[in-house]
């Protein structure tokens, strides 16, 4: 039976070579991992999601102001039904709220569309600064884990640092309430995917939802509490290390809980090449998570 490689964050920042073997086998066999014993603390997890939490249940009224729709970029709210991550499924059902690395205004790439301004909703009072406070927090876990993950496969754990500095990172507030009573075979809190960039790091409110396929086609369900996260690996990692690496797809089908998570999507700098290293061959990270942006936000693929 497959298992989730459970990585404990110190053992990986020592480089333990018992780790390390498991963490090889994560990114290289499953492309998933749960990471316990990081910086990031239970409480500030639980925070992050209880204000999320405040959000999500204000009247839609309260959310309208910042809905991602009314902007030609990806940040603020995300209503149901304004994502379709599978094209052969319905839009999801869940809503979003995202909010990325901000770049000074006068940085010359801060006109595009991966480094757009954030959205701000007037409540929760206190959102702006536990949602960038803990961005902040869980970007400094994402760069260990990449590191820890870079060693493992046995590439120069550095050789990655400079393409980070101005991570094309979005923090995401994901929503599922209970599972419509309408919804069918097509309808997903969010359809099978992989997710885009580098490393996602995934907080989650304890509820169950998230599965994982395996390399046999099955649905493993994978859960984890809050302080513990799920980290899986996106295409420009799969991409840049040539398939080594493995992007996973995953899914939500979703139950009658509520359920909320919080991912990280940690990608690199818009400039940086994510094409096979040493294939000659040039693929930019902006021009990638721009094109599944418009694959995949309804507003920005079919502009209004
Ligand atoms: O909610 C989850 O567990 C997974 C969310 C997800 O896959 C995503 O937001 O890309
Ligand atoms: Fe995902």
């Amino acid at each position: 039976m497959t298992t989730i490689p459970r990585i404990d964050a110190r053992a990986m920042i020592a480089r333990d070579p018992a780790c390390m073997e498991a963490l090889r086998h994560a990114a290289q066999d499953i492309g998933f991992m749960t990471l316990v014993n990081s910086d990031l603390t239970p409480a500030e997890v639980l925070e992050v999601i209880a204000t999320y939490r405040a959000f999500f249940h204000l009247p839609d009224s309260a959310k309208e102001p910042v809905n991602m729709a009314n902007t030609g970029s990806n940040r603020g709210w995300g209503a149901p039904y304004s994502e379709q991550v599978d094209p052969d499924a319905n839009p999801d059902y869940k809503q979003v709220f995202d909010s990325g690395f901000a770049l000074p205004t006068n940085d010359p790439m801060a006109g595009l569309t991966c480094y757009a301004p954030n959205l701000w909703p007037a409540q929760p009072a206190e959102f702006q600064r536990v949602v960038d406070g803990y961005a902040h927090r869980a970007i400094g876990v994402a760069m260990q884990t990449l590191r820890g993950i870079i060693a493992a496969v046995g590439l120069p754990e550095d050789s990655f640092d400079q393409a980070f500095t101005k991570p094309m990172a979005l923090l995401r507030g994901n929503y599922y309430p209970q599972r419509p009573d309408t919804a069918g075979p097509r309808d997903f809190g969010i359809a099978a995917h992989t997710d885009y960039g580098c490393v996602t790091l995934l907080a989650t409110d304890g509820v169950a939802g998230l599965e994982v396929q395996l390399r046999d086609g099955s649905w493993l369900p994978v859960q984890a509490e809050p302080g513990t996260f799920i980290i899986n690996f996106g295409e420009m990692l799969e991409s840049w290390t040539n398939g080594r690496i493995k992007a996973t797809l995953h899914r939500v089908i979703g139950s009658d809980q509520e359920r909320i998570s919080v991912p990280l999507f940690f990608n690199p700098n818009h400039d940086t090449n994510v094409a096979p290293i040493g294939s000659g061959r040039t693929m930019l990270a902006g021009d990638h998570l721009e094109k599944r942006f418009r694959e995949t936000y309804l507003h920005l693929s079919r502009p209004a």
